[in-house]
C-alpha cells in the first residue's frame, strides 16, 4: 500500500497521489437525447476516449505521481460488506426507485460482484440490465427496456469536482447539479470504507452526512488551496454563499485554513467553475482567461471573527471583508509582493475558443510544471514562453465534457509552497 500523508498544501506544490477516473460503461450511455441533461456538449468515442485518458495518467505516473483510479477504489470499497450496505441504502430508496422496485433491485446488486456493481453504480442500470427480474409496480411497468432505473454518472470523470482537500482535511462537496448529486454517495463510501482512508484520521469538513445540502452547495472545481493557509473559492453556477460560509468555518474550527477569499463569478456554462478561467502554474504565477476581467470581480476575504466581532457583527463567526483587488488580496495571503498573471491577450478569438476547451484548466505537477489539453497551442505556446513546462495530452474525445487536466484529477497528497 502506498504511504498514505494524505493532505493537500498547495495548488503547485510536488503532486504525490491523486484520484482519478477511466471513463467507463458511463460514457458507452451517453446519446444525444440525454448527453445535456448528463452536462456533457456531445456524444463521445468512448474508446478513444479510454486511450486519451491513459495516456494523461501516464503522464502523471512517469512524473511521480501515484494515480488511483476511482472505479477501482469503489470496487475494492464494495468488497466490505458494510460499505455495500452504506451506499445501497442510499441509492436504492422508494423515491429514487419506487416502492416494488426499491427492494428488489437492491437484492439483486447485493449479489453482484463488487467490480460489476462499482461499474454499474457509476454506469447507470437500464431495465434491461435487470432483465431476469419479475417486479410488479408502476415503475416498472412504465420502463421501457433500455431505459433507466439508476441513470449513470458520466461526470465521474471529473473527480475535481465531487471531493477536494483542502490541506489536511477533505470536503465530500453537496452537487449544484442533480446529474451529480449521486457521486457523493460513492466518494463518502471510499472515505470511509476504502484502506487507502480507512485507518487514517483526517478531518472531513462538509457533506459526510445525510443532510439535505441544498442549496449550500460546493464543488471543487471552485476551490483553490492558495497555500500558506489560504483558499480562494469562486461563486459561480456551482458554489454558493452559503456552501462557502459553511465551509470556511469548518475550516477554521478545525485549525486547518486561516483565510478563505470569496470571488464572485459571471454565471454561464463556459465558466462554470473558478478553475475554468484561472489556475495557477507556480508558486507566485497565475494562468487567467483574458475574458475574466480581475477588477470588475466582486470578491470577500474571510477570516476567523473575534469574540467581540460575533457579537457586535452577527456574523456567525467570520469576519467578512469586501476587497477592491483580487490579486493583491491574494498576495498579502501569500505573503508576496503581486503575484503574476500570464494570459493570451493578443488574440481575442483563439484565447475565448481555447478557454472553452480548457486552455486555462491546467494541473500543476511541481512549480512551473503543468499538464495541459496539447490542442490549446496559443495558451501552451505563452506559457512556454514565460517558462512554464507543460506537458501536453490528448483531448479529442475527453474535452467533450467539458474539463480540463485539473477538473479531472483530485490531488490526495501534495507538498505546500
Ligand atoms: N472543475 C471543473 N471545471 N469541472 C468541469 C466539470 C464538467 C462537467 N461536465 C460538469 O458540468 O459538471
Amino acid at each position: 500500500m502506498t504511504r498514505t500523508r494524505l493532505g493537500v498544501h498547495s495548488e503547485v506544490g510536488r503532486l504525490r497521489q491523486a484520484i482519478l477516473h477511466r471513463p467507463a460503461l458511463e460514457l458507452d450511455r451517453l446519446t444525444p437525447d440525454n448527453c445535456d441533461d448528463l452536462l456533457f456538449d456531445d456524444v463521445l468515442w468512448p474508446a478513444k476516449a479510454r486511450t486519451e485518458h491513459d495516456a494523461f495518467v501516464q503522464v502523471l505516473r512517469d512524473h511521480g505521481v501515484t494515480v488511483h483510479l476511482f472505479g477501482e477504489l469503489l470496487a475494492e470499497t464494495l468488497h466490505s460488506a458494510e460499505a455495500k450496505a452504506f451506499v445501497l441504502e442510499r441509492v436504492c430508496t422508494v423515491q429514487r426507485l419506487g416502492t416494488a422496485l426499491a427492494a428488489s433491485v437492491r437484492a439483486l446488486a447485493e449479489d453482484m460482484a463488487p467490480a460489476t456493481l462499482a461499474e454499474l453504480l457509476i454506469g447507470g442500470i437500464t431495465r434491461a440490465d435487470l432483465s431476469p427480474l419479475h417486479a410488479g409496480g408502476l415503475r416498472w411497468q412504465t420502463l421501457g427496456l433500455d431505459d433507466f432505473v439508476i441513470p449513470p454518472l458520466p461526470n465521474t470523470l471529473f473527480q475535481r469536482d465531487n471531493s477536494a482537500w483542502i490541506y489536511g482535511g477533505v470536503t465530500i462537496n453537496p452537487m449544484a447539479m442533480a446529474a451529480r448529486r449521486r457521486e457523493s454517495i460513492h466518494s463518502r463510501a471510499v472515505y470511509r470504507y476504502h484502506p487507502l482512508f480507512r485507518e487514517a484520521t483526517f478531518p472531513i469538513y462538509y457533506g459526510d452526512d445525510d443532510v439535505d445540502h441544498q442549496p449550500a452547495t460546493l464543488e471543487g472545481g471552485d476551490i483553490h488551496v492558495l497555500g500558506r493557509g489560504a483558499v480562494l473559492i469562486g461563486m459561480g453556477e456551482r458554489t454558493t454563499p452559503q456552501g462557502v460560509e459553511i465551509l470556511a468555518r469548518s475550516l477554521f474550527r478545525a485549525g486547518q485554513a486561516s483565510r478563505v477569499i470569496a470571488v464572485e463569478l459571471p454565471k454561464s456554462h463556459a465558466l462554470m467553475h473558478l478553475d475554468t478561467v484561472l489556475t495557477m502554474v507556480d508558486t507566485d504565477t497565475f494562468l487567467r482567461y483574458p475574458g475574466l476581467a480581475p477588477e470588475t470581480l466582486r470578491h470577500w476575504s474571510i477570516t476567523p471573527a473575534s469574540a467581540d466581532e460575533i457579537v457586535e457583527q452577527n456574523n456567525g463567526g467570520l469576519a467578512v471583508e469586501q476587497r477592491d483587488d483580487l490579486f493583491g488580496t491574494i498576495a498579502d495571503a501569500l505573503g508576496i509582493d503581486r503575484p503574476r498573471v500570464l494570459c493570451v491577450d493578443a488574440d481575442g478569438r483563439a484565447a475565448a475558443r481555447e478557454q472553452w476547451d480548457d486552455a486555462d484548466n491546467v494541473l500543476a505537477l511541481e512549480p512551473g510544471v503543468v499538464v495541459g489539453y496539447e490542442r490549446n497551442t496559443v495558451t501552451n505556446t505563452m506559457l512556454a514562453e514565460n517558462g512554464i513546462k507543460v506537458l501536453p495530452i490528448p483531448s479529442g474525445e475527453l474535452g467533450r465534457g467539458r474539463g480540463g487536466a485539473r477538473c479531472m484529477s483530485c490531488p490526495i497528497e501534495r507538498e505546500g509552497i
